[in-house]
């Protein structure tokens, strides 16, 4: 099977707005970061990555597959929105847990048994019957990663995963990502997020705009972020 991530000329056009143009990649690192400002596309991409949505044109496949076959994708990769109300589905914690694994066709029982231990193992067996809507915005980003672990994809695709969580958390999610054998992409705004990655791709108004080891990136992504915030206005978003 064809491994890795790989993009062949893929372009998104949006209610008649061009979001991403002509990205060509081949993805196999363990971690790569993905740096751009508001609205360069970040997140469109991982969403066409994660079969969401389909390019205007171009090819993508994920692991040999196509991101819309969902059966395929489903051991392939899991992705964490930026906000948890875009990705939890059900009123409890258990059900919103056990549901990937019932997906993957892990029969029920199987499948709460498993999301109670992965809830014991995390110190939060409390939350089993908790309301998802009862969580806060953290908690449920963090039930949101629970849940896509669960189901031990080989590529993770998280977007902002620290934006809403408290330093604790943060160092704690941190160790723990960093610790996972799968392959993850990671959005962020900040460069020293992604500096310990193996790759950085930085978008640029849905192009690739640079792309290799953090050192060689992102240091003129410093200087260009800091020359454009000394303007008073981006006027090209
Ligand atoms: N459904 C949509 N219809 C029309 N335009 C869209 C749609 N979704 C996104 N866009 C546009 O695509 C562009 C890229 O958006 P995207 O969310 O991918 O950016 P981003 O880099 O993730 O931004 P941020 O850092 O703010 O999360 C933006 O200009 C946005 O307005």
């Amino acid at each position: 099977m064809e491994s890795g991530i790989h993009l062949q000329d893929v372009s998104l056009t949006l209610q008649g707005k061009p979001v991403l143009a002509g990205i060509t990649l081949h993805l196999t690192e363990p971690r790569i970061g993905l740096i751009g400002r508001n609205g360069s596309g970040k997140t469109s991409l991982l969403r066409l990555i994660a079969g969401l949505v389909a390019p205007t044109s171009g090819s993508l496949r994920v692991e040999g597959a196509r991101p819309s076959d969902r059966k395929a994708m489903l051991g392939a990769l899991g992705i964490l929105f930026q906000n948890p109300d875009h990705q939890i589905l059900f009123p409890t914690v258990i059900e919103e847990l056990a549901f990937g694994l019932i997906q993957q066709g892990i029969p029920k029982p199987q499948a709460l048994t498993r999301a109670r231990a992965a809830l014991a193992a995390e110190g939060r067996a409390h939350w089993e019957n908790a309301p998802t809507h009862s969580l806060s915005q953290g908690q449920r980003q963090y039930l949101c990663l629970l849940s896509v672990l669960l189901m031990q994809p080989r590529w993770l695709l998280l977007d902002e995963p620290f934006a809403a969580l408290d330093l604790p958390t943060q160092a704690r999610l941190r160790r723990r990502l960093d610790a996972l054998p799968q392959r993850l992409v990671t959005i962020s705004h900040a460069p020293e997020a992604v500096q310990a990655c193996q790759r950085v791709l930085w978008l640029e108004e849905g192009r690739l705009r640079a792309d290799g080891a953090p050192d060689q990136v992102l240091p003129e992504f410093g200087a260009e972020m800091a020359r454009r915030g000394a303007v008073d206005a981006d006027t090209d978003l």
